[in-house]
């Protein structure tokens, strides 16, 4: 039977819906408007329209937007400072700086740079922390956007066998520590893992976050396991064609093949339209829950791990 389909774009219009909620009580009840602050250095194209996506969403659900785009010479000394005002700015409840920055920046002393309550991409050390030790944190989107899906699919994930090919500091190391709190037995894989394809094949859930495209075939897959594909790859898809410009159209693909994958799997994320769009909905998800904090308000149910 094929696969159940993951609707990432719609699922993440419910989690708006209930940010959207959220906000407009925190407004009656409180007189308080959260407020996102996003900085942008350089002109990377893909962050640019990431970047664009996340002030307009945030705008749509009723939060203050407060954007900070700076050249892609900027000093680290310029960058700090900056963040150092936002933390200190009682308006802005989340921060956030995009990724990759240009090379010239560290990305770990910018990051650690940001006060950890208002730290809403979940990457400070301390709230890396936080998670890995099950206190609570502001959790990273990406993951934590699987997390919300594989709850919806599975209601408990207690004893099952999950693992994450990918360790990146981003997804890969926070999914696992989520799948953790959530009780699954859980397996870290990677580029030197021994005889991957028999480990993915032991798991009921698989989350792809390797970057390489349609890397994980159908025949890795448990029949009936769960498949979330967090890649997001541009490839070449010369049977749509060329550009204007002669250059070979693309197209996006995830880290699983997705048709062989759906033939086997239980449920399924597509690229585009799994992952994705979660990403950006519990980033806003985490500003509030950050606004709650800030002001020592309950936190939204079903918005955090
Ligand atoms: N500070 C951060 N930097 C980056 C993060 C992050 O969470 N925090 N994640 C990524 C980029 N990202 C958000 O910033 C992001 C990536 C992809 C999507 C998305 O909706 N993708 C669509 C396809 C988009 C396309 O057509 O190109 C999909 O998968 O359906 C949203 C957000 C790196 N940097
Ligand atoms: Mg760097």
């Amino acid at each position: 039977m094929a696969a159940k389909v993951i609707d990432g774009k719609a699922f993440a219009a419910t989690v708006r819906e209930k940010v959207a909620g959220h906000v407009a009580r925190l407004k009656e009840e409180h007189g308080i408007t959260p407020g996102l602050a996003v900085v942008l250095v350089g002109e990377d194209p893909a962050s640019q329209v990431y970047v664009r996506s996340k002030g307009k969403q945030t705008v749509e659900v009723g939060m203050n937007s407060y954007e900070h785009k700076l050249d892609a010479g900027t000093s680290e000394a310029d960058l700090l400072a900056l963040i150092d005002q936002l933390n200190t700015d009682p308006a802005v409840h989340g921060i956030l700086v995009q990724l990759p920055l240009p090379k010239h920046l560290n990305e770990d002393l910018v990051i650690n740079a940001i006060d950890p309550a208002k730290d809403v991409d979940g990457f400070h050390i301390s709230n890396v922390g936080l998670l890995g030790t099950g206190q609570k944190s502001m959790v990273p989107c990406t993951p934590l956007g699987c997390l919300m899906m594989l709850r919806d699919v599975h209601g408990s994930l207690s004893g099952m066998d999950a693992v994450v090919i990918g360790r990146s500091n981003i997804v890969g190391k926070p999914m696992a520590q989520l799948l953790l709190g959530d009780s699954c037995t859980v397996t870290i894989a990677h580029s030197r893992t021994k005889d991957l394809p028999d480990v993915v094949r032991r798991a009921d859930i698989v989350v792809a976050a390797v970057g390489r495209p349609q890397m994980v075939p159908g025949d890795w897959i448990k029949p009936g396991a769960t498949v979330i594909d967090v890649g997001i790859n541009r490839i070449d898809a010369p049977e749509k064609g060329q550009n204007e410009d002669g250059s070979v159209k693309t197209r996006l693909v995830g880290d699983v093949d997705y048709d062989s994958c759906a033939q086997v799997a239980g449920a399924i994320t597509p690229v585009p339209g799994g992952v994705g769009p979660m990403t950006i909905a519990c980033l806003l998800a985490n500003t509030v829950t950050a606004c709650c904090r800030a002001n020592g308000l309950p936190e939204p149910e079903g918005l955090t791990a």
